[in-house]
């Protein structure tokens, strides 16, 4: 049980989080903390806060567990607020996408990983943001990755791996830079593909038309090109070098693949497809069988 949790960042992760443990009765009081105060009166309004403070540093007074859901490039800031401000018992964990940033950004301002820090990412989502599209069902049947290090203490760790069970998500550890790597191949490559192709069509004449005739398979492509640009330039920023080393392959398979339908090459396209499809179906479809998770639609109802 978790008796004050402090939600540094209310949007989708920070607020769906407050729902889920809410809605688990395995929380006591939750104190909200952003830059916009019409936010934080909106998620008070919306029942996903029970208070609320503009300021870090009063946010985190007295909680025992400390969530920060904020863009990966306003963490720093967030840790220089709460640095000297936490109570005995805090731990602190965070949904940044990224954890080799979030690693440097705590050496940077605390001279050392604190012990009471365990970095964590949901892999659970949708291309909206805001208070008002969090819901408690998010992370269930999710998985949610935990990267603690060797100064992490062995209570915190326990306290954040119970805390996800309890919103019914799936917890894995692994190392930053291994979940740097997966992650930017698994959705940091997918979200460039999809913000590139939007806005290079966009950017052709006549795409109007373009938009006009896309089918269904353009609007599932592309659903994660609507997702927040702030977001995703601070993703982009903080995992530069492994997202440019798998857009790099990933151009170089392009190429491959256009000379391949330059040259009418029918059989080598049927084998790239044939076995981009038996992969697929094996992972994906394996994986979440109820949906991918990651759209509204997706949702329990309530
Ligand atoms: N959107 C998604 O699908 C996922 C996002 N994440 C990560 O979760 C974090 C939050 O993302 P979302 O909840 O989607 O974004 P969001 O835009 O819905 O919420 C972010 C909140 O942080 C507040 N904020 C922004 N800058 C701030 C600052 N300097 N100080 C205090 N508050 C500030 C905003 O006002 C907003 O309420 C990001 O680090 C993102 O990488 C992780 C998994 C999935
Ligand atoms: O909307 C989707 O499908 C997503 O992939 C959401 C998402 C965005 C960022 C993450 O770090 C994890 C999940």
């Amino acid at each position: 049980m978790i008796e004050r949790l402090a939600v540094i960042g209310v949007g989708l992760i920070g607020g769906s989080l407050a729902r889920a443990l809410k809605s688990a009765e395995t929380v006591g009081e939750v104190i909200g903390c952003g830059r916009s105060r019409e936010n934080l009166e909106l998620a008070l309004e919306l029942g996903v806060i029970d208070g609320f403070s503009c300021d870090p540093a009063e946010a985190v007074r007295d909680a025992d567990m400390v969530f920060i859901a904020v863009p990966l490039g306003a963490i720093a800031r967030v840790f220089e607020r709460i640095r000297g401000q936490l109570s005995e018992a805090a731990v602190v964990t965070d949904g940044g996408s990224v954890k080799g940033s979030v690693v440097a950004d705590a050496k940077r301002v605390f001279g050392e990983i604190p012990p009471w820090l365990v970095p964590g990412h949901p892999i659970a989502g949708t291309e909206h943001n805001g208070v008002a599209s969090s819901f408690p069902e998010l992370y269930r049947h999710r998985r949610v990755i935990l990267t603690p290090l060797a100064q992490t203490d062995a209570d915190a760790r326990a306290r954040v791996r119970a805390m996800w069970e309890q919103t019914g998500a799936e917890v894995t550890e692994m190392s930053v830079a291994h979940h740097d790597e997966v992650l930017a191949a698994t959705s940091h490559l997918p979200h460039m593909l999809a913000f590139g192709l939007v806005d290079a069509l966009s950017r052709m004449r006549s795409n109007d038309e373009i938009f006009r005739y896309a089918a269904g398979g353009f609007r599932d492509f592309t659903r994660i090109a609507s997702s927040s640009p702030e977001m995703w330039r601070d993703i982009c920023l903080a995992n530069a070098d492994a997202l440019s080393t798998m857009l790099a392959r990933f151009g170089a398979e392009m190429g491959k693949l256009s000379e391949t339908i330059r040259r009418e090459d029918g059989e080598t396209l049927l084998r790239i497809f044939e076995r981009a499809r038996a992969a697929r179906d094996r992972y994906v479809d394996g994986v979440g069988a109820e949906g991918d998770g990651s759209s509204r639609a997706d949702k329990t109802p309530d």
